[in-house]
């Protein structure tokens, strides 16, 4: 089944002075009250735009961070409001609330061509509810907000995996359409799962370990290699046998990776782990740290318990060969804590290998994407960088992102 486009939705009746209730991933880190990376906001702006200007009055649905359902002046959405405002040629104006007065009184003075964000969705607790009534309740209630011939249209990729009221349930409610940056995100991550270029090359690190070996599941026997850094990394090595120190670790999942390095050896699919790692003495950047083969990590200089964070030289440069040799790369997760300029190398490695090779490379991820820019890479470097980590990997697993079924139904 297909979804209702957003060039449908502005060629079928027009969106002259009607409402369209737009959900966007405006999750975007902060510094205090600064946002330090802008990526998803620019992401979002070209639907907003789009609808603005064809005198549509909109009104955005976002979430900040995981607030527990109630106000929380730490998640407020108005940073990253503010961000659009500066970005975009509309007027940007914020209520103080989801669906409350604040919130009501605005859309109904919203100007043609205007913009509202509504505060962060998950200020409501409902937004985020196990139960179905709940989230069909407030979707009712942001529906409201549209008079009588509103419209919906999801934008958030970051989020469509998430079965939330702005994102799964309002799609039931109103005439509902598939934002540019969903579609064109889609499009790119079905060309991985359907016909990659071969040698394909899976590159996964970062901190949520757990999250990402389900994804690891799945493409064993799709991809030629799996390159596994960061956090990701130790539980692996330890199912090999090695001590991993002080090291990120799942103990629980140790038995789980023993079975992938078994299967990958049956299958042709090589999981290759790093040779070498920065150890160091504790977490932060005056931490002592030393190269260390990967099965020596607890022979360190300053004690057995080591944190592992970074890949070492060795591997980067292994890890930097396969990526030349590729077609297509797909990787998710830094290789080590690039935070911490001593922690960033193995990371800067396998971006610059990505950035000069001719593969076709998507970049997935919160934390990755905003990596490859702060270590100063464009996007120009890649052949795409998305805005959605866990809902990416979801895509790559063969898991039904509910925010897309939804507009299909
Ligand atoms: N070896 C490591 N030990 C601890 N944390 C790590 C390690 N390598 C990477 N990280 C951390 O992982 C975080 C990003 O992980 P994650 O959220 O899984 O990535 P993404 O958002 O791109 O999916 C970064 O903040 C980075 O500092
Ligand atoms: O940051 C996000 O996801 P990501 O870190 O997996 O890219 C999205 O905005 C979803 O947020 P959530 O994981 O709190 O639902």
């Amino acid at each position: 089944m297909t979804s209702h486009t957003l060039d449908e939705l502005l060629a079928d009746n027009g969106v002259r002075g009607r409402y369209v209730l737009v959900r966007s991933d405006l999750n975007v880190p902060l510094d205090g009250a600064t946002v330090t990376d802008d990526g998803r906001v620019r992401a979002s702006l070209p639907v907003i735009s789009k609808l603005a200007d064809a005198g549509a009055k909109v009104i955005v649905m976002a979430h900040l961070g995981r607030p527990k359902g109630q106000f929380d002046p730490k998640y407020s959405i108005a940073p990253a409001a503010k961000r659009l405002n500066e970005l975009a040629d509309f007027d940007v104006t914020v209520a103080s609330d989801v669906v409350g007065p604040s919130a009501r009184e605005a859309a109904a003075g919203l100007a043609d061509g205007s913009v509202l964000v509504l505060e962060n969705v998950r200020f409501d607790a409902r937004e985020t509810s196990k139960i179905d009534a709940e989230r069909v309740e407030l979707a009712k209630e942001l529906a409201a907000l549209t008079g009588p011939d509103g419209a919906y249209v999801n934008d958030a990729f970051g989020a469509v995996h998430r079965k939330h009221a702005s994102v799964y349930d309002i799609a039931a409610l109103l005439p509902s359409y598939q934002g540019d940056l969903v579609a064109t995100e889609v499009q790119v991550l079905k060309t991985l799962t359907e016909a990659p270029k071969r040698p394909y090359v899976v590159v996964l690190g970062g901190s949520k370990v757990s999250d990402k070996l389900a994804v690891i599941d799945n493409l064993i026997g799709k991809a030629d290699q799996l390159l596994i850094g960061g956090g990701m990394a130790f539980t692996f090595l330890k199912a090999q046998g090695h001590n991993v120190g002080g090291s990120l670790l799942e103990e629980d999942q140790i038995a789980v990776c023993q079975e992938y390095l078994q299967r990958a050896e049956k299958l042709v699919c090589d999981i290759i782990l790093p040779v070498d790692v920065v150890v160091a003495d504790k977490f932060g950047a005056d931490a002592a740290h030393e190269v260390l083969d990967a099965d020596k990590i607890e022979e360190a200089s300053f004690g057995s318990n080591g944190l592992g964070l970074d890949i070492g030289p060795k591997s980067a440069e292994k890890f930097a060969s396969y990526i030349t040799g590729a077609n297509t790369v797909f990787w998710n997760g830094p290789m080590g804590v690039f935070e911490i300029p001593a922690f960033a190398e193995g990371t800067r490695t396998v971006a610059q290998a990505l950035a000069g090779s001719e593969a076709f490379s998507v970049v997935g991820g919160g934390d990755s994407a905003a990596a490859v820019r702060a270590l100063g890479f464009s996007e120009d470097d890649f052949g795409h960088i998305s805005t959605g980590g866990g809902a990416s990997l979801e895509y790559l697993e063969g898991k039904t992102l509910p925010g897309v079924a939804a507009l299909e139904g």
